[in-house]
């Protein structure tokens, strides 16, 4: 099982070009199932979890092939993919292959659309909290779907195709949001969704699902309606940036200090999470092509966040968060509101000589003068590179265990990391 090895101190400096957001590769690979055109998505981000889709995506006869790569970078980087989904040749996705992401479950959307019919194994994923599914299946039988579950399988058939109606989300859900909205283009008359995810991941799948011929208005705000299609095409579609990673790596240099501009962003995708981290004192620049990072000299100030559905604070930036209040001067809370359970990082952090108590949903961070280099072990996707981030700004060596958590969503993360002076690297154990 890999390692990363990380000597803390260096300031980061230089340039880091940000990946397509695996958020919305995934949604938008699996949309290929819907016609049995080519779906091509440039700017999909090298990442397991993408590979990982690509064979859930086999198991139901989507080919694929792959071309394009941004020039002076080396393999690994984002890729152009061409996905055809000729001919559906099962509706069953197994566990063995859906137990291992959580992402994979939302093949039932287009699947029992295109196909009426779709069984699929309960999802796994991170451990950030039990993650139900109650959402996708009041969602889907409010468009006519029947679902049974039994041998912890879904099994949802709608012989009749999707019909029109109207589900208005009990609770925000990004994946739920996604599937209903896949499933709702090929609907017979319209549908339409109240108290939606509003994240960009939505909007861009949007995007997509409407240049393949849907019909999809008022993506990015509470209310979608989609009046139903009898068939899509194929289409070309770029991924949008990490919003994730160039979150992370804001919070990295605001750690570190120093100067390094994040490449093929945008701001916008980010605003709460970077008016926090310009609260903390630092330097937030947009620019025409990213956003700008600096600190110099002065230290952190505390700063206390919730976390809350877009275009509140991600919650998936907040470990990477805590990991930088952890250097602030005096107190921080930081709240989480979408995940019951993801204060896996509050320990390992711990070792590197962070002081955090736990009461309830809220993390009080003090912060202390400086952190030292330990052993630490990736519990989830952010929570592991909360721990990298803390390791750059520790004294001393950290090493890194279990990072095929990490490999799930930081592209060349060593990589990008060294290029700005940081000690990093990879050891295979
Ligand atoms: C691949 C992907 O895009 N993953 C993201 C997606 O996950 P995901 O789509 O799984 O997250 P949701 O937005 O669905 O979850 C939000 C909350 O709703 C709950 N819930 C969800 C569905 C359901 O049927 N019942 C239910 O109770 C969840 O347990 C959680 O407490 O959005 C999360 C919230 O921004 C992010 O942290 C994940 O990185
Ligand atoms: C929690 C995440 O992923 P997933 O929903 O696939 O578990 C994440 O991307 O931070």
């Amino acid at each position: 099982m890999d390692q990363i090895r990380i000597v803390g101190g260096n300031r980061l400096n230089g340039v880091i070009p940000i990946s397509g957001a695996k958020n919305a590769a995934l949604p938008l690979m699996i949309s290929s199932l819907l016609t049995d055109d080519t779906l091509t998505l440039e700017n999909v981000p090298h990442l397991a979890d993408v590979e990982r889709l690509i064979r859930i995506l086999g198991n139901h006869g989507v080919d694929y092939s792959v071309n394009g790569r941004r020039e002076s970078q080396g393999a690994g980087y984002s890729r152009t993919i061409h996905f055809t989904a000729r001919h559906i040749v099962t509706t069953t996705a197994p566990y063995d292959l859906v137990s291992k992401m959580r992402a994979s479950f939302w093949v039932i959307g287009p699947l029992v659309a295109r196909m009426g019919e779709a069984k699929v194994s309960l999802p796994g994923g991170c451990a950030i909290g039990t993650r139900p599914v109650d959402l996708f299946i009041d969602g889907l039988k409010t468009l006519g779907v029947d679902i049974d579950i039994d041998g912890g399988y879904v099994h949802a058939r709608a012989p009749k195709g999707i019909q029109g109606g109207h589900y208005e989300f009990p609770k925000v859900s990004v994946g739920a949001t996604h599937v209903l909205m896949m499933a709702a283009a090929l609907a017979n008359g319209a549908v339409e969704i109240s108290n939606a995810a509003r994240e960009p991941e939505v909007v861009n799948l949007a995007e997509c699902l409407n240049a393949m011929g849907a019909r999809i208005s008022g993506a990015g705000t509470s209310h979608i309606v989609i009046e139903g299609v009898q068939s899509l095409s194929g289409a070309r579609h770029r991924v949008l940036p990490d919003r994730i990673e160039t979150g992370t790596y804001a919070m990295a240099v605001a750690m570190t200090g120093g100067d390094v501009t994040l490449e093929d962003t945008s701001a916008s995708l980010l605003e709460t999470a970077l008016d926090s981290v310009r609260a903390a004192g630092v330097e937030v620049t947009p620019t025409n092509s990213g956003v700008r990072i600096s600190r110099n000299g002065a230290g952190l100030e505390a700063v206390d966040v919730t976390t809350d559905p877009f275009p509140g604070f991600p919650t998936d930036l907040q470990a990477q968060f805590m990991a930088m209040m952890t250097k602030a001067k005096g107190t921080s809370q930081i709240t989480e509101t979408i995940f019951e359970n993801r204060f896996m990082h509050v320990q390992e952090l711990a070792r590197l000589g962070a002081d955090i108590s736990l009461s309830g949903q809220t993390a009080t961070v003090k912060g202390v003068g400086g952190l030292k280099g330990a052993q630490v072990m990736a519990t989830d996707l952010r929570a592991s590179v909360s721990l990298v981030i803390a390791a750059l700004a520790a004294e001393g060596e950290t090493v890194v265990n279990r990072v095929y958590h990490l490999d799930r969503g930081f592209e060349r993360l060593e990589e990008k990391l060294t290029r700005c002076g940081a000690e990093v690297e990879r050891l295979s154990v």
